[in-house]
């Protein structure tokens, strides 16, 4: 029986055959804009996808793939990968951990909970620390989440603060960091006027420091921790707007890759290392970049670097970031409950799948696909294939990536017939496109083509069905625009470039010599988004989704 009382058998659709080799590619930060200079994909070569949107037009579409259509709280939020590979997953529509944490905030609740209580204990004798994103990009945090957070934890009691600063800049424009901490820097002067010591105690760029995902690089956690726990850092400064203006002098510098520092006090002493007694609370409400961290401060035994210090503390996350590792144990507020994805009904209905990206986007299409749960539903029925990220790297170094590697084993995987689901993440235009070189992102993007097509080559050979989409635009535009759409250009007349993802649609194609004639997507559902992929996905395996799921994009006509 599924999780909520409903059985796990799928009823049989016989408008599609059973059995066909399905691949499923998620091409990350792919989405569809008007052709100019800014729009590397337009600029890239890719006849592979364009021959998808222009061979077939009742088999290309676009998708929604931000703001509400994905669970976002407004309209004005971009797409994201965790939003996005959840509803491509779970065929349903969650409201997600940003719009969780606003309802929390709003109406008190997360004060409540047993999260909060948990962390409250430490609040008289103790320092409370706050660690995160501080952005106002919605995608892994909120900065004025973490006011009205600030705010409200003084209310319920806490009279020591120290507020442990990670940068962003991919997420929003680079260089509004300084803005941020200037305005945090705001807040917590207000707070000492009523009495509560508050300040800033460290903090480092987030590709740099803390906020590593799928154990790509321990050592930007450990970077962290020595900042953050230990209260070391090879740069030391009075305050932290000198560190983010002194550290950004660096011609090289932006704000994802700034070092890791600690504030000191007038002797040079740290001041807010993490000590017995504190209580820690992670504010992103993201999971992927938390795991790492909350991993080294929740877990006894730990050996992915040396602690140094593991201080008794009470750590609790703004969610729960991993539903089957239960991680961390105490969180402020319940995470979506996404159960009964498509990954899970699939195995249970004799669907072989197989997963495969490099490792910054592996648990894209394995945790975020099954709703932030990692490990396998039945390991005799899957296989994750993770094929090694370069590390150390910017991804303009190497914008080729591994999509070369992932397709070949895509294909290598669908040759062997030994799956009927291949899915894949190609992660350029993303992880490229985070950089805003525009030169490099053009090259991504043309890898990430020439990978879709190795893969729809090798399905044309077992005689199969693909489906190709995105989780959410990022390479198609990368400048930011007034709201007419003009460039914005800086103080030095530059256009500014933007480096985080797009609120634009996303393409979906299908197609493949396994595909019944006839079939072609319907034309009632305007405002489909991604998740009415998972529906349409398990109409190609022969099966009709669960009824709650958003329908599927696909209908049959016959031509006779
Ligand atoms: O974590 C990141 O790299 C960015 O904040 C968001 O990118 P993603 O949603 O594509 O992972
Ligand atoms: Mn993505
Ligand atoms: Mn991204």
């Amino acid at each position: 029986m599924g999780s909520s009382g409903s059985s796990w058998k799928l009823v049989e659709n016989s408008k599609f055959p059973k059995g066909k080799i399905v691949a499923v590619v998620v091409l990350d930060g792919w989405g569809e804009a008007d052709p100019d200079e800014f729009n590397c994909i337009h600029l890239a070569e890719t006849p592979t996808m364009d021959s998808l949107k222009k061979g077939a037009p009742e088999k290309w579409r676009l998708l929604k793939a931000h703001g509400t259509a994905v669970g976002l709280p407004t309209d004005d939020d971009m797409g994201n990968s965790e939003v996005g590979h959840n509803a491509l997953g779970a065929g349903r529509i969650y409201a997600q951990g940003a719009k969780l944490v606003d309802m929390a905030l709003a109406s008190g609740k997360i004060y409540e909970g047993e999260g909060f209580k948990y962390i409250k204990e430490c609040f008289d004798n103790g320092t409370l620390h706050l660690i995160g994103l501080l952005s106002d990009g919605g995608v892994h945090s909120r900065f004025d989440q973490l006011q009205m957070f600030l705010k409200g934890a003084c209310v319920h009691g806490a009279k020591r603060i120290r507020v442990h600063i990670i940068t962003d800049g991919r997420d929003c424009l680079d260089g509004t960091s300084v803005g941020f901490v200037e305005m945090l820097e705001n807040d917590l002067a207000k707070l000492r006027e009523k009495g509560v010591d508050a300040r800033i105690a460290s903090g480092g760029g987030r590709m740099y420091v803390t906020m590593d995902r799928y154990e790509n690089d321990w050592g930007v956690v450990k970077r962290g921790w020595d900042a953050h726990v230990l209260g070391e850092a090879p740069h030391k400064f009075r305050s932290a707007i000198e560190a983010v203006k002194k550290l950004r002098e660096d011609p090289k510098a932006n704000d994802q890759y700034l070092p890791p520092f600690v504030i000191v006090d007038e002797s040079g002493k740290p001041v807010g290392p993490i000590m017995d007694g504190d209580a820690v609370v992670t504010f992103n409400f993201r999971a992927d970049r938390m795991v790492m961290i909350a991993k080294a401060l929740e877990y006894e035994n730990f050996d992915k670097f040396e602690r140094v210090r593991f201080p008794k503390i009470h750590y609790a996350g703004m969610l729960q970031y991993d539903g089957e590792l239960k991680l961390p144990s105490h969180y402020l507020v319940s995470p979506p409950e996404i159960e009964r994805t498509s990954g899970e009904y699939l195995v249970h209905n004799s669907i072989r799948t197989f997963a495969c990206s490099e490792t910054v986007k592996f648990g894209h299409v394995t945790f975020f696909w099954n709703g932030n749960r990692s490990g396998y539903f039945n390991p005799n029925m899957e296989e994750y294939f993770e094929i090694p990220s370069d590390t150390g790297i910017t991804f303009n170094a190497q914008p080729k990536m591994k999509a070369l590697e992932i397709a070949e084993k895509a294909r290598d995987v669908i040759l062997s017939r030994k799956f009927h689901q291949v899915r894949v993440n190609l992660a350029n235009g993303d992880m490229v496109g985070h950089t805003g070189d525009i030169k490099a992102t053009i090259v991504g993007c043309k890898a990430v083509d020439e990978a879709v097509k190795i893969v729809l080559d090798a399905i044309d050979q077992v005689g199969g069905i693909y489906l190709v989409t995105a989780d959410h635009g990022n390479a198609e535009d990368m400048v930011k625009r007034d709201k007419s759409g003009k460039p914005l250009l800086d103080k030095n007349g530059n256009v500014q470039l933007l480096t985080s993802h797009t609120l634009h649609p996303v393409p979906v194609a299908i197609g493949g010599p396994g595909l019944r004639r006839g079939v072609r997507f319907r034309e009632d559902l305007r405002n489909a988004s991604l998740a009415n992929v998972a529906a349409t996905v398990m109409n190609l395996h022969g099966f009709d989704a669960p009824s709650d799921y958003e329908p599927t994009l696909i209908e049959v006509v016959d031509s006779n």
